[in-house]
């Protein structure tokens, strides 16, 4: 039986409030168009389009790399550590609206450093703005450095070299990118390098790349957690693994939606996944450019696929606690804080 209005309304809300973490967000993914070409005007960069309606009319994307290439032409506004630290806790804000208490965010350092904008301003930027949202909100927060899997493997040797300094600012390494042809073996060497050097590991397989690209990413880079994955599903045995080892995959309905991977949200794989035991957690990717942040990533999903319900509400949040890179202690917190606010909707 399909529940009354009345239930599915307290299920968006409680999608809403309930506390989550987000392991999927590009910062430079988070910058809206109003505060792009507010930074564009101060810093005097030239932009393709005339105005915000035009740009965001420039956002209809037919799979990843007709994205990327809006994606990095829009960094290009970023010039300062203030114009960093004002797009990082833009995100934050939107954060602390939509109940996140813990953020791992990923950022893209060659996109800045090829412009000629210094790694430190970078890092003094996005490290003000996740000290900022502790003290305003309490969000937690880590970040993870992405190397961009269509360049070298030895560029990416580079940027962790220059992000020496910053190590005890670093969470982890992700690779992010064009997938296709990219395959993550290219990265075995720098990954081994940062693995060595105690940081935490995540890339991005299995989005528009085969679930081989998955396979290769835990065995090859020893990936603590897939990126998307979301093709994971053409390889039975693969799912069977990822339950069993309980990997985490960070989802990200919406982006896999406007590139295309997915059709229609109602044939999103998400709720397959999680009922096989997938540790599937929701995130939002690039939420400037794909409609959304986390909590419209949930209610769209959850609206899209009618199976999935209060119980799964309650395992995606859980699963995004359980995946983050954060103490035991904090994790403890964050559940308690699930579990009472699911008891308080009850
Ligand atoms: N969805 C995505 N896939 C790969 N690289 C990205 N960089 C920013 N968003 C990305
Ligand atoms: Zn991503």
């Amino acid at each position: 039986m399909s529940p009354d209005p009345t239930d599915r309304q307290r299920l968006v809300r409680l999608l809403h409030e309930m506390p989550k973490a987000e392991l999927h967000i590009h910062i430079e993914g988070s910058l809206e168009p109003e505060l792009m070409f507010e930074l564009a005007a101060k810093n005097g960069v030239a932009l393709p389009y005339p105005d915000v309606e035009a740009l965001r009319a420039a956002y209809a994307f037919h799979d990843l790399q007709s994205f990327l290439d809006i994606y990095y032409a829009g960094a290009s506004v970023l010039l300062t550590a203030d114009d960093f630290e004002a797009m990082t806790f833009a995100y934050f804000e939107r954060a602390a609206a939509d109940r996140v208490m813990h953020a791992e965010i990923f950022f893209d350092p060659q996109t800045h450093t090829a412009r000629g904008v210094p790694l430190d301003t970078v890092f003094e930027g996005l490290t003000r703005a996740c000290a900022r949202a502790e003290r305003s909100f309490g969000i937690t927060s880590g970040l993870i450095l992405c190397f961009l899997r269509h360049l070298s493997e030895e560029e990416a040797f580079s940027t962790l070299e220059q992000a020496l300094p910053w190590r005890h600012q670093l969470l982890g390494v992700g690779l992010d990118s064009g997938e296709r042809g990219n395959p993550p073996e290219k990265f075995a060497r720098v990954f081994a390098k940062a693995r060595a050097l105690g940081l935490h590991l995540v890339a991005h397989a299995g989005e528009e790349g085969p679930a081989e690209y998955v396979r290769s990413a835990l065995d090859v880079l020893h990936a603590e957690r897939i990126d998307h994955g979301v093709r994971s599903i053409d390889d039975p045995e693969l799912v069977q693994r990822l339950a069993r080892e309980g990997i985490a995959l960070t989802v990200c309905p919406l982006s896999n939606l406007k590139l295309r991977v997915f059709d229609r949200l109602s044939e999103h794989n998400l709720a397959v996944l999680l009922r096989q035991g997938v540790k599937v957690t929701v995130n939002s990717d690039d939420p400037a450019y794909f409609g959304g942040y986390i909590t419209q990533n949930f209610v769209e999903t959850f609206e899209a696929l009618p199976q999935l319900g209060v119980d799964d509400a309650y395992m995606l949040a859980r699963n995004s606690f359980e995946a983050s890179f954060v103490s035991p202690e904090r994790r403890r917190q964050m559940i308690e804080r699930l579990d009472a606010a699911f008891a308080e909707a009850a």
